[in-house]
This record gives structure tokens, C-alpha cells and sequence, in this order.
């Protein structure tokens, strides 16, 4: 059986996850040690100034070649600190771009190079063949949602809250359907930056002691986004100019702050399904935000719980994904399907390096 490390860095620029398994890309064998190696300040700064820069930025621009070799080298010392041995890496990289109705969809990492340092093959670049194909390139964590799923009671939802939020549907004969829902954490991280000096607003403290402004909050739900079918998939600041028009800059701090988590809770609300779930299981950073996770379980009226209440790693989840795909790109497998991307018909993706 494959044995493989996943690598993502996600939307929320807080660092790179990695996770060792040992899948087919059908069945999971068994889940290994993970880690997260967080990025230094600066270079968290500097992918978010490149992600503002990206709709104009050269590939060749020396703020992103400098990025991204920093970036990767983070990569290689998390491979290094997980000391596995694996028959392929996924590397996701980092998104600086996603604009799939552009056609456009950009992930940045030196794939070649972390193949060189680790002396293992890597699977990269998941989602332009998706997205080459008509599809929306994201999300592509369906397919390893509904096989950690398999023996799980349906219908049933798998929810990641990172920077954007995104939501897997797995019905009883075990069909799915995937789409963002809308922001997640990543609009309260940049208020809490904004107006606390923190990366985040740690156990939902600041919007705890804030108030709802229900005004704003209309005004954000009226985002078309929310009136758009599924599939349907965002970039990181796809909501920014509607958070600068909406009034939200003029609020308190604690106010600001609850009204944007509560922006999350009701775009996670609005997604509809053909059943509803009967339980919610919820990975990514914002399970351990609890004004977040209470919300939920009021807007949605049934359980609502991290996934770690099934035994699964919340933390380790999408890297862990990224390694599972990779054994799907070896083999040809689809990564996306018509009912999470869009796509046509399901269609396999990625590329092989091995560093030469
Ligand atoms: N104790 C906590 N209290 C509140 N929020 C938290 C806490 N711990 C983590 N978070 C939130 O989780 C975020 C990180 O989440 P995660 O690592 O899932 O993001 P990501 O992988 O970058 O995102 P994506 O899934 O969009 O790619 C932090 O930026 C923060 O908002
Ligand atoms: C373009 C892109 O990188 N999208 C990410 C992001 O982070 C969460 C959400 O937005 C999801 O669509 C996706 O990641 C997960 C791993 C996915 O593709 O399923």
C-alpha cells in the first residue's frame, strides 16, 4: 500500500501542515504523525502582500521568487520533521489567485526543488486541469471527505472553516455534493490584525464581547455569491470590497468582530442541500473558535461537532487530503467530479516531478 506526505498551505497564511497516510487514493489504510510548521512573520506579510499583488504580478517579480523559495523551504523542513519515509509527496503550495471563471487559478511552490531535497517524487499543481476543463479547481477535498467517511451515517456534512469555508454533502447512497459556502476565518483574522496587533481573535474573544450589527450583516449576506447555484469556489479576498462597502470599518472593534463571525455562521447557514444533514463535522482552524462553533449549532439546528468527535484530525485533514490525491494523480484517478467542481466529467489532475 502507497505510503504518502501532504503538504498544504492554506488560505489563512498561518503555515504549512503536513501528514503522513498510507492510501490506494481509495481506501485509507492508515493515518500517521502530522505537523504544522508555522511561517515567521515576515514571510507571512509577504504572501499577503503578493496575494494583493497577484491579479498583476510577473511570475518572474523577485518578491515572489524570493516567496516562494522561502515558502518551499518551509516545505522541505516540515517533510524533514515528519522523518517518513513516502512514495510521493502532494504539494499543494500556495494560493495567490483563484479566479476560475478567468480561467486563471495559481498555487506557487517550487515543486522540483522540494523533489530534489527530499529524494521523494511530488505530485503537484491539482487544481489548473480542473479549472483548464471548465471546472471551478475547487474544492478538491471531496472525494477524501466522503472515503474517511465511508462507514460514517448519512446524510451527513464534513465542513472546513480555514481563511475561505468550504462544505462536502455526502448522501445516503454516498453522493456528493461541495462548494465554498463563503468566508471563513479569514475576514475576523484581518480585523483581529487590524485592530488587536493578532493573527486571530484566539477563542472568539473579541467577538464575543461585540454585538451583531444586523445592518452590515444584511449587506454582507446580499453578496451575489450567496444568490449563485453550486458548484461554485473562492478566492481569499473575494469579499474584500464588500466588506469595505458594507459600513463594517466603522464599527468598534468587539463589534466588527462579532458581526464578521457572524457573517461566517450565516454563509455556512445559507448552504442548502436535497436532505438536510444530520450532524455537521467540522475541520480547519475555526472548530477551535467556539462563538463560531455555538453559532453554528444554533443556525443549524442539529449537532455540530469538530471531527476529532469521530477520531478524525481536524488539524491534519486537508494536508492529509493532498497526500491522498497525490496517490490519485499517480494513478490516474479523478480528482474532481461535476457535483464539487463543476467539471464536466470527473477528471484527473496534477503533475509528477522528480526534481530533474
Ligand atoms: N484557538 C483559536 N481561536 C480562534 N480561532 C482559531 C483558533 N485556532 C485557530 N483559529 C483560526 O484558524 C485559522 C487557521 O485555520 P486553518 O489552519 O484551518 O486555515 P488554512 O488551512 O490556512 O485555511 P484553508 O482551509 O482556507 O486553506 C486561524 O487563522 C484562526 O482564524
Ligand atoms: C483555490 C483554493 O486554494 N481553495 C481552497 C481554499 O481553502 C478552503 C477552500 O478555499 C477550498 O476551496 C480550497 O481548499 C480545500 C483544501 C479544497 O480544495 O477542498
Amino acid at each position: 500500500m502507497p505510503r504518502t506526505i501532504g503538504l498544504m498551505s492554506g488560505t489563512s497564511l498561518d503555515g504549512v501542515d503536513a501528514a503522513w497516510l498510507e492510501t490506494d487514493g481509495v481506501r485509507i489504510l492508515g493515518l500517521g504523525p502530522s505537523l504544522t510548521l508555522p511561517y515567521d512573520p515576515a514571510l507571512r506579510r509577504d504572501l499577503r502582500e503578493i496575494l494583493d499583488l497577484a491579479p498583476t504580478l510577473a511570475p518572474d517579480d523577485p518578491r515572489l521568487i524570493s516567496a516562494v523559495e522561502r515558502l518551499t523551504d518551509y516545505h522541505v523542513q516540515a517533510v524533514k520533521a515528519l522523518d517518513r519515509p513516502a512514495d510521493i509527496i502532494g504539494f499543494h503550495g500556495q494560493t495567490i489567485l483563484h479566479q476560475p471563471s478567468r480561467g486563471r487559478t495559481w498555487q506557487v511552490g517550487d515543486a522540483a526543488s522540494l523533489a530534489r531535497s527530499t529524494g521523494m517524487p511530488v505530485a503537484f499543481d491539482f487544481r489548473s486541469a480542473d479549472v483548464a476543463a471548465g471546472g471551478q479547481g475547487a474544492p478538491l477535498a471531496p472525494v477524501y471527505h466522503a472515503a474517511l467517511a465511508e462507514i460514517l451515517p448519512k446524510p451527513m456534512a464534513v465542513l472546513n472553516i480555514g481563511g475561505v469555508a468550504n462544505v462536502t454533502w455526502i448522501g445516503i447512497d454516498g453522493e456528493l455534493i461541495a462548494f465554498d459556502t463563503g468566508p471563513g476565518n479569514g475576514p475576523l483574522d484581518d480585523w483581529s490584525a487590524r485592530h488587536t496587533g493578532a493573527a486571530f481573535d484566539r477563542d472568539g474573544r473579541l467577538a464575543r464581547s461585540g454585538r451583531i450589527d444586523q445592518t452590515v450583516l444584511r449587506v454582507l449576506m446580499s453578496h451575489p455569491f450567496f444568490r449563485q447555484p453550486a458548484p461554485k469556489s473562492l478566492d481569499r479576498l473575494d469579499f474584500a470590497q464588500a466588506l469595505a462597502a458594507s459600513g463594517a470599518n466603522a464599527l468598534a472593534a468587539a463589534d466588527g468582530a462579532a458581526t464578521l463571525a457572524a457573517f461566517t455562521i450565516e454563509a455556512i447557514g445559507a448552504a442548502s442541500f436535497p436532505q438536510r444533514p444530520r450532524n455537521w463535522l467540522v475541520c480547519g482552524g475555526g472548530r477551535h473558535n467556539p462563538v463560531i462553533m455555538e453559532g453554528l449549532a444554533n443556525r443549524l439546528g442539529v449537532p455540530v461537532q469538530p471531527v476529532e468527535a469521530v477520531g478524525w484530525n481536524g488539524d491534519a485533514l486537508e494536508a492529509q487530503c493532498f497526500g491522498f490525491l497525490a496517490v490519485r494523480v499517480r494513478r490516474g484517478l479523478p480528482l474532481s467530479f461535476p457535483s464539487s467542481t463543476g467539471v464536466a466529467v470527473p477528471a484527473p489532475g496534477g503533475q509528477i516531478t522528480y526534481g530533474n
